[in-house]
């Protein structure tokens, strides 16, 4: 069931909003500053599990531009689609509406071209979608480089230096197989689809556009191009976030939940077919990028510095329980691969 009414998280003023104006860059962060973001982001992780950042400083132009080359590589015939075809192995690739399932009692309708390298080679080719390399790889570097201001700001937050935070997580976007970090844009269609006849109040039985899930990585950032029914549960109520234009969402995922000890809870959440008939005729983008570790990252057990409660005592048990779990962060992402794709 969609969440009851139209108010939103954000109507109701129940999303933390974080400005990283004046933050710096990754390599040369504003340091006070990112002590601050560290703890904004530390408390809303742990009450909300997101937080809705601003002055991010990544222009809505790049997304949209991603989103319009999803667009051209949705409407190419379905052979030279496939020639591109999610690899389970990289994870890299187009996944067709239905390969990916996160809810099995409906379809889910959602293409997705998940980009775990940034080899030319490895995207749709230029007589294609002209630009879409062009477009991507820069975005996912930025994305990369917000996830490592992030990074930090949470080491802060944790008490972990920040360099060691970083060095768990050296491997986004570099091409290498050591890192699962993942640039996904995503194209919700209109629903029902446009073969399928007019609307009615029963597609949203029938259909979804992503299934209840969390994520299984550190943190996730997402943007969207429209409210378009995304939802997070939150005291075991789903809740409609809402869209602030130009925002990126940040979302907890369940890496950090595990190495917080579950201070920051894993965040479900999932896109539901939206009420309104303009609103399920529009369609939706998205662009979320999976924050992961390094393979073989071994993460310092984590407590935070000022947050009340006070940090629970690490005994080397909890050090034991901790590293056991980092070491098993690589199988548990294989068995969630296996749950999710047909
Ligand atoms: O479209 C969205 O907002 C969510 C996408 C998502 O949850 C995912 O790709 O893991
Ligand atoms: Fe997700």
């Amino acid at each position: 069931m969609a969440a009851a009414s139209d108010e939103t998280l954000l109507s109701r003023c129940e999303i933390p909003i974080i400005d990283l104006a004046h933050i710096g860059t990754d390599v040369c962060p504003m340091k006070s500053m990112v002590r601050r973001i560290g703890q904004q982001l530390f408390t809303a992780l742990s009450e909300k599990g997101l937080a809705m950042l601003v002055n991010h400083g990544i222009a809505e132009e790049k997304l949209k531009a991603v989103y319009a080359d999803l667009d051209n590589f949705c409407a190419l015939p379905e052979g030279s689609q496939a020639q591109y075809l999610r690899n389970p192995d990289s994870n890299h690739g187009y996944i067709r509406p239905g390969m990916e399932q996160f809810d099995n009692t409906k379809k889910e309708l959602r293409h997705s071209f998940s980009i775990t390298t940034l080899s030319a080679a490895a995207m749709p080719a230029q007589e294609e979608v002209p630009e879409f390399t062009q477009h991507a790889v820069p975005l996912a570097h930025d994305l990369t480089n917000l996830s490592r201001v992030l990074l930090q700001a949470l080491a802060y937050a944790f008490g972990v230096p920040p360099a060691t935070m970083l060095a768990c997580h050296s491997g986004m976007m570099k091409s290498d197989g050591c890192n699962r970090s993942s640039m996904r844009i995503l194209y919700y269609p209109p629903v029902p689809p446009e073969d399928e006849g007019p609307c009615c109040q029963r597609d949203g039985e029938a259909y979804t556009r992503c299934g209840a899930h969390s994520d299984a990585c550190t943190f996730t950032l997402v943007a969207q191009d429209s409210e378009g029914g995304l939802e997070v549960k939150l005291n075991d109520k789903w809740q409609a976030v809402g869209h602030l234009p130009g925002a990126i969402l940040v979302q907890t995922g369940e890496l950090l939940a595990s190495w917080s000890t579950d201070m920051l809870p894993a965040l479900m959440h999932r896109v539901v077919v939206p009420a309104g008939t303009y609103a399920r005729a529009r369609g939706r983008h998205c662009v979320a990028f999976l924050c992961h570790p390094d393979k073989d990252a071994v993460i310092p057990p984590i407590a935070p510095r000022a947050a009340a409660p006070p940090p629970p005592a690490f005994t080397p048990h909890v050090h034991l329980t901790l590293h056991h779990r980092l070491m098993n962060a690589a199988h548990h992402i294989q068995k969630r691969f296996r749950e999710t794709y047909a």
